[in-house]
């Protein structure tokens, strides 16, 4: 935790000074961030890989089409290697980034461990493979899970990141089906209804390839327990999601953390921190990049 105390004292302050002054302008900022971190760790673990720009990256596979918030973690290491030079890697200036986006939009703070390195490979055919998709089975995402360490309860628990950000329709287009009159038709019957209707209107056959929704409607900016309470009323996006509520193995925590704000807040930083630290390279391991999209020459 004191990793950087001799050779970079303010790092954490100066990475949270700078996620608070970009989101005060782009609020949509902290939930890029959140999954930026996730999809870097789950892929050669909390590396930095996910940053690095290039053919054949892990940025340039369809899975990660998504991703954002690049330019933030390269402006933050821009600045950090002026102050501190060689120093911090930039799998700690995105793990810090993402654990201070959700405390700025109103969740639990969470501790850190620092001293990751970052990787010098990044390879598009490693994130498939890797990356859940929204059409895993609840099996499917526990193996997954289970290879990085994380169990059933950090499952539910991170999912909960859901109560931020936003989805293109895409993402979930696997929940309707186009009829013969080339409406949109649910193939899952089990979403709620208004739901449903609220989801075509914002998504139509039609729609841009760049229309999002929000993850959590109710609350899209705040870092809360919504996400569950719209899981126990029918309300989940993904079919990742409601499979969270629809299973009985996971549906006592959803309902749980549903009613209990403090509940959910009290595993997030255990659940964060075990992401935090999935696969890490340390001592010799990889390196300190001095950009963060690049490896050194
Ligand atoms: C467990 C299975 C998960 C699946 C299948 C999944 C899938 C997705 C998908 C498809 C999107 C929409 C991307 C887009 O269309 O732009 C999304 C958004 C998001 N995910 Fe997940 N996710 C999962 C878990 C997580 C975890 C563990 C975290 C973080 C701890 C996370 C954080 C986020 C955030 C913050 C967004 C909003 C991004 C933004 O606003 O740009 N997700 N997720
Ligand atoms: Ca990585
Ligand atoms: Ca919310």
């Amino acid at each position: 935790l004191d990793f950087y105390a001799a050779s970079c004292p303010n790092v954490e302050m100066l990475v949270k000074n700078a996620v608070r002054s970009v989101s005060s302008t782009d609020s949509t900022l902290p939930g890029k961030l959140l999954r930026l971190l996730f999809h870097d760790c789950m892929v050669e673990g909390c590396d930095g890989s996910v940053l690095l720009r290039g053919n054949g990256t892990e940025r340039t596979d369809p899975a990660n089409k998504s991703l954002d918030g690049f330019s933030v973690v390269e402006s933050i290491k821009q600045l950090l290697e002026v102050l501190c030079p060689g120093t911090v890697s930039c799998a700690d200036i995105l793990a810090l980034a993402a654990r201070d986006a959700v405390e700025m939009t109103g969740g639990p703070s969470a501790e850190v461990p620092m001293g990751r390195r970052d990787g010098r490979v990044s390879s598009a055919s490693s994130v498939r493979s890797n990356i859940v998709d929204t059409s895993f089975t609840l099996d499917q995402m526990i193996h997954l899970f289970n290879s990085k360490g994380l169990s059933l309860d950090d499952l539910v628990t991170l999912s909960g990141a859901h109560t931020i950000g936003f989805a293109h329709c895409s993402a979930f287009s696997d929940r309707f089906e186009v009829d013969s009159n080339g409406r949109l038709k649910l193939i899952d019957g089990s979403l709620d209804k208004n739901y449903v209707a609220q989801l075509m209107n914002q998504c139509p056959v039609d729609a841009n390839e760049s229309t999002t929704v929000s993850n959590d409607p109710e609350t899209t900016f705040v870092f809360d327990n919504q996400y569950y309470r719209n899981l126990v009323a029918s309300k989940g996006l993904f079919q990742s999601d409601s499979v969270l509520f629809s299973d009985k193995r996971t549906r006592e925590q959803v309902e749980n953390f549903a009613e209990s704000q403090e509940g959910f807040f009290g595993r997030w930083g255990e659940s964060f921190m075990k992401l935090t630290v999935v696969d890490v390279k340390t001592g010799n391991e990889g390196e300190i990049r001095r950009e963060c999209n690049v490896i050194n020459g």
